[in-house]
């Protein structure tokens, strides 16, 4: 059997004031935060689907339900790590994470280093085995005017 795995993550959350912007475990100055039931950090959920999909274990609302009280508000690096755990029983391990977020608003350039980094120490890979960008839609779609903000993330998976 080949030894590794792809996997793909699509995540989309609306910006509402009042909330936290959390984004790759990052919480980024901002006017406006992500909307959800848990902390809504866009980044980690794409990253957190990317990751099940590679392993063939579903996506995050089959593991963590959002009808879930117990996932009202949770950090989503405690579901990152989770995650990892998961993968870990079926004797996976992560190669590498290459992610984007897509927003007009905030910018998020000075932020990407420290989303790697705690990326790279939840899924315990070294950090030069993750990478983040951002990129804006030219003002155009729902990111465009603001009213959300999505995340893509693609992984490598591998076992020993
Ligand atoms: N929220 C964002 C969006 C973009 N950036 C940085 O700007 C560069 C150019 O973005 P375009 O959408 O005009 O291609 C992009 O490569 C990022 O470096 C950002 O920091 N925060
Ligand atoms: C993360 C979970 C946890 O209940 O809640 P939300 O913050 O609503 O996020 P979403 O990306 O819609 O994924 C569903 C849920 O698993």
């Amino acid at each position: 059997m080949i030894p590794f795995r792809i996997g793909h993550g699509f995540d989309v959350h609306a910006l509402v004031t009042g909330r936290d912007c959390m984004i790759g475990g990052v919480n980024i100055p901002h006017s406006h935060g992500l909307d959800g039931h848990s902390d809504a950090d866009v980044l980690l959920h794409a990253i957190c689907d990317a990751l099940l999909g590679a392993a063939g274990l579903g996506d995050i609302g089959k593991h963590f339900p959002p009808t879930d009280m117990q996932f009202k508000g949770i950090d989503s690096r405690l579901l990152l790590r989770h995650v990892i755990a998961l993968l870990q029983t079926k004797g996976f391990f992560v190669g590498n994470i290459d992610a984007t977020v897509i927003c007009e608003a905030p910018r998020l350039g000075k932020h990407t280093a420290q989303m790697c980094a705690n990326i790279a120490a939840d899924c315990q890979i070294a950090i030069d085995h993750v990478n983040v960008k951002a990129t804006t839609t030219e003002k155009l779609g729902f990111t465009g005017r603001s009213e959300g903000i999505a995340a893509e993330a693609v992984c490598l998976i591998y076992s020993k």
